[in-house]
Order: structure tokens, then C-alpha cells, then sequence
């Protein structure tokens, strides 16, 4: 699968821009602030309908304008696939594939896989455990539509348990029954979702340990594991006995919307605990491991995003990503620098095949 085709109105710094795209390596060079990774941020959006930088949608319309326009051309198994997103201040965003808009977004979310690698990636590591959920969804929602749905549809329950939490306050009332029944919706689909994360977790480590070995070329005592309140018992159980501190709170304090993710070093926390050449290291190794584990469960080479990643890394970690990526069919990959000649050596060694879009 690879993008062809890249047309923005409007797009953040772009009022119009044009790109035809090589199908294995496009550097986009230039200076700090021209818009490299604002491109790269459109083929994002083309992909999850969405912005990863930014996801306030009227921020992302260039200033003084209404409305953006990011249009696509994939081709995918051979077929062209057309993808237009477009959204207009007051309105709702629209999706559109081959001229057909969607209903729903969640059902885009897969068909044209991404991973991209940001210095925006430390997020994970210094942010709360919403960013680390985030991504753990983002990678098993990419081949998995089935968990999308039921975490789609916990989050609403989700909604309507809290707002009758604060409904019984507001109006001094309690009702047992209705709290009860919004239990056992969170309970099936909360635990649905907590045995997928399990087997994606024990799925994932392997590739991520493996991906880091060759990053950072040390054996370090880097883990990954998954924390739950749902190992300590049913979530109904969990429900049930936390109803007089729920109440209080007027919102629900236990379920799957309190899972983590731990990232360690030698058993300590990598935020107190890592250099920044091993977070760094780290971030990269979960998000090629995303790359890898997507590529295996959705058999489609996912799209790689690299944004500023030979800037912030020492030559002995770019040189092992080099050599990840001469190793292994990566499909089509975006690289953006600010260095032109430092890019284009990288990429020489890599494939004869690419374009270098000075910006
Ligand atoms: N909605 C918007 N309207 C107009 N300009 C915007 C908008 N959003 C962002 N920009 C501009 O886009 C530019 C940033 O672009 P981008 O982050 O893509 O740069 P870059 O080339 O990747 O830079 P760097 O090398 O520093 O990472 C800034 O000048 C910013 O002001």
C-alpha cells in the first residue's frame, strides 16, 4: 500500500499544495517551521481522520480560513482508493472514500495503516496513563475492529453511568436498579476488552524487546507490562463494591478507563529512571514494534512516518534504524529533516527508489 497523490487546501500553513509521492521513500526537507511535519500530519489525517498533533479540528484550518481540504490517492492491493477529508468551521468533518462518505469514522480506522514516529512520542512516557491507553488502542484498533466497537461503546456507557452518578446528587436520588444495569454493560464489554489487552500485551513484548535490542545495540532491563484493576477481580465485583465511593465522586472510579501501561528500566519507572538516549530508544522501539505487530495482524505494510527522527538521535541509533529499514520490506515510508544531504546519505543506503521534496 502507498500514498500516490497528496492535495491540501487550506491545511494549517498551506493555502495549496500538490505532491506526487514516491512508493517507497519521500524525504521532505527544509528549514524549522516550513510545514514538513504538517504534511506529514495530512497523510495522518487521511488515514485516522484526525490529526496527531492537534486534535482541536478548527486549529488545524489555516488562520483566517474556514475550511481545509486533505485529498488522497492510495493504492492498496492494486486498486486506487481516493480518500477526501475535509471539515468546515461550524460543521461536521467529513470523510469521503472513492466519493462515498462515511457514517461512521471507526469504520476508516484500519483500512489504511500508520505508525508514525514523533519527538511528540515522549508524551507516552511523561503524560498520564490516558496517552499510554491511547496508544495501546490505537495498535490493536488498527487490525481489530471488533475491540474498536466494544471500546467505542464502553466509553458511552461510560458517559451515561457518570451522568447518572451526578443526575442522583443533583436531584438527591438514588436508584440502584439503573445504576445496576449500566454495571453489567460495562462489566461484558469491559472485560472483553481486558482479555484483548491481555493477548495483545503477551503478543507485543517479544517484538518490542527484540526492536529495542537492536536500537540502542545494549542488553538492557527494559519491560513493558500491562496494569489493570480487572486482574484483582470481576469488574462487576469491582462495580458493586465501589458504589458508595462513586457516588461521591459522582463518577465511575474503577474499569478498563484505568488501565496503564509501565515502562521500566533495571525495574524502575524509565520516566524517573531512563537517560534520554534510552527513552528515546524506548519510544522508538514501541513504535516500530506497533509497525511490526500491525504488518503481522493486518497482513498490509503499514505507512511509516518519521518526523525529525535523524535529528534527535545519535548516529549509532540512526544507523541501526537504517539498517532496520534496508533489512526489511517497510513499504513506503515519509522521512522529514531539516538537514537535505544528511537525508539524502541516509536514504541512498537504503533503497535507490525515493524523492527528496525540498520545502
Ligand atoms: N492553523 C494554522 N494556520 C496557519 N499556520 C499554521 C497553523 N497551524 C500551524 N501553522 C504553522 O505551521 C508551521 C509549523 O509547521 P511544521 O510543524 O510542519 O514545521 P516543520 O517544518 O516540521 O518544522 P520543524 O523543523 O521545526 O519541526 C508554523 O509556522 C505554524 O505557525
Amino acid at each position: 500500500m502507498f500514498l500516490r497523490h497528496l492535495s491540501l487546501v487550506n491545511y494549517k500553513n498551506f493555502d495549496s499544495k500538490d505532491l506526487e509521492f514516491d512508493p517507497v521513500i519521500n524525504c521532505l526537507v527544509g528549514d524549522n517551521g516550513v510545514g514538513k511535519t504538517n504534511i506529514l500530519d495530512a497523510i495522518y489525517h487521511l488515514c485516522f481522520g484526525k490529526s496527531y498533533f492537534n486534535p482541536v479540528s478548527t486549529q488545524n484550518i489555516k488562520h483566517d480560513t474556514e475550511f481545509f481540504v486533505v485529498d488522497g490517492e492510495f493504492e492498496k492491493e492494486g486498486r486506487s482508493e481516493k480518500i477526501i477529508c475535509s471539515f468546515k468551521k461550524g460543521t461536521k468533518k467529513v470523510i469521503k472514500r472513492n466519493g462515498k462518505p462515511y457514517e461512521k469514522f471507526s469504520e476508516h480506522i484500519g483500512f489504511l495503516p500508520l505508525v508514525i514516529i514523533s519527538p511528540a512520542d515522549r508524551d507516552l512516557i511523561l503524560e498520564g496513563s490516558d496517552t499510554r491507553r491511547k496508544f495501546m488502542d490505537g495498535v490493536i484498533s488498527q487490525s481489530d475492529k471488533a475491540y474498536l466497537n466494544n471500546l467505542i461503546k464502553y466509553n458511552k456507557v461510560l458517559t451515561q453511568r457518570n451522568s447518572l452518578l451526578k443526575y442522583f446528587v443533583a436531584n438527591h436520588t438514588f436508584e440502584k436498579g439503573t445504576l445496576s444495569i449500566y454495571n453489567e454493560q460495562l462489566h461484558a464489554l469491559g472485560s472483553e476488552i481486558h482479555k484483548k489487552r491481555l493477548e495483545f500485551i503477551s503478543s507485543f513484548i517479544p517484538i518490542f524487546k527484540e526492536q529495542y535490542e537492536h536500537i540502542s545495540d545494549k542488553e538492557e532491563q527494559i519491560m513493558l507490562s500491562y496494569e489493570s484493576q480487572l486482574d484483582e477481580g470481576s469488574l462487576l465485583d469491582l462495580l458493586e463494591a465501589n458504589i458508595d465511593k462513586d457516588r461521591a465522586l459522582q463518577y465511575t472510579s474503577v474499569g478498563i478507563h484505568k488501565d496503564d501501561l509501565n515502562f521500566t528500566i533495571a525495574e524502575h519507572p524509565i520516566k524517573k529512571f531512563g537517560s534520554q538516549g534510552q527513552q528515546k530508544s524506548f519510544l522508538i522501539a514501541l513504535k516500530l514494534a506497533q509497525f511490526h505487530f500491525i504488518k503481522e495482524q493486518a497482513s498490509t505494510t503499514p505507512i511509516l512516518l518519521l518526523d525529525d527522527i535523524f535529528d534527535k538521535l545519535d548516529e549509532n541509533r540512526v544507523s541501526h534504524i537504517v539498517g532496520l529499514v534496508k533489512n526489511d520490506n517497510f513499504g513506503q515510508i515519509f522521512i522529514s529533516d531539516t538537514h537535505a544531504e544528511r537525508t539524502e546519505n541516509v536514504v541512498k543506503n537504503i533503497h535507490q527508489s525515493y524523492k527528496i521534496f525540498t520545502l
